[in-house]
């Protein structure tokens, strides 16, 4: 016997997305996906999936990659020891080499595999690709005291989203690796949280959605439960103030405010190991993980989650 299932919840399901699907369609998301992600091509195809659906119900939607697992671990196979200080790489000329090779080639082409796959009509660019992020190499800085030269990373001096707004246009869903360059084509490596975050500001999006591997942005880090539903940019400076923030939730945070001030609407903290954390986000009025906006005092209760 072949058991039916019940057409009344797929319509129901569809009916409640309905007025969401109104209210983004044409606006702006910009999703941008750890490394961590595209570990297995099980998760990755659960990712892109998501993306898909946004992309065919008329979001613009523009998908970010990080890939900072694989560059590590091809690093660490020619003998180069990763150093991260605060969440941020420290590329020397080698490793810049292994950084567009790992992102602009395996990464992404990785995920526009998969978008053929799945039918998407999704083009590769990286910050390289006509003049899309124009950054500077970072001089060396401070950090806990220690002056740092991290080499060949970027600061984002401009980001101009004319390609971009060129591929929405075309119907067509831009996949932008971080790596980037300067006026001179040195390239350069950009954390892909701080490119995303300059992206969602260059383009006013309604949604920064950073997926990642953390379950939102935790009180704790050492709790689990301590997840914070949502938050606004006083809060966000309060757990930084207080330390909560460490590691890779720094240059987040920072891309956070960035993406906020720039005019980005609400911007997401949410797993990918969450079952359809994204289209929970985006369809429900039940987030997963952390809801970031400027001033939460202006938010409605029905709002927080929205
Ligand atoms: N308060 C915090 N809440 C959540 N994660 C935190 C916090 N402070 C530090 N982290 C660390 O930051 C990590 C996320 O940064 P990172 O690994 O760089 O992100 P991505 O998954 O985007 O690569 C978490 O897995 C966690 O180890
Ligand atoms: C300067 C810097 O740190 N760049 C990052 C770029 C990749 C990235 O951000 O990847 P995830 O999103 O997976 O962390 C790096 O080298 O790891």
């Amino acid at each position: 016997m072949v058991l039916r299932s019940d057409p009344s919840v797929a319509v129901r399901a569809l009916r409640s997305a309905a007025p969401y699907i109104r209210m983004y369609k044409g606006k702006v998301f910009v999703i941008k996906a750890s490394g961590g992600v595209f570990g297995d091509i099980e998760s990755t195809r659960t990712l892109i999936e998501q993306v898909a659906i946004l992309h065919q119900v008329g979001i613009r939607v523009v998908l970010v990659h990080g890939g900072g697992p694989q560059l590590s671990q091809i690093q660490e196979s020619l003998g180069i020891t990763p150093r991260m200080v605060a969440g941020r790489r420290v590329t020397d000329e080698k490793s810049m080499e292994v950084t567009s090779m790992v992102l602009n080639g395996l990464v992404n082409t990785q995920i526009l595999g998969i978008c053929r796959e799945l039918d998407i009509a999704a083009v590769g660019v990286s910050g390289v690709d006509a003049g899309l992020v124009r950054a500077h190499k970072r001089p060396p800085v401070k950090v806990e005291g220690e002056t740092v030269d991290y080499g060949f990373v970027g600061d984002i001096d401009l980001i101009d989203a004319k390609v971009l707004q060129q591929l929405l246009d075309d119907g067509l869903m831009p996949v932008v690796s971080p790596v980037s360059a300067d006026d001179k084509g040195t390239l350069l490596n950009i954390n892909a949280d701080t490119v995303a975050a300059g992206i969602g500001a260059a383009l006013k999006a309604e949604k920064l959605m950073l997926v990642t591997g953390a379950p939102g942005i935790l009180e704790s880090l050492e709790d689990p439960r301590s997840i914070i539903s949502y938050t606004d940019l006083a809060g966000l400076q309060k757990l930084k103030d207080q330390g909560s923030l460490k590691d890779g939730m720094l240059p987040k945070a920072k891309a956070i405010e960035e993406a906020i001030r720039g005019g980005v609407r609400r911007v997401h903290v949410i797993s990918y190991k969450s079952t359809d954390s994204i289209l929970a986000e985006a369809f429900t009025n039940e987030g997963t993980g952390t809801l970031v906006v400027e001033n939460i005092s202006a938010l409605s209760p029905a709002e927080q989650h929205a």
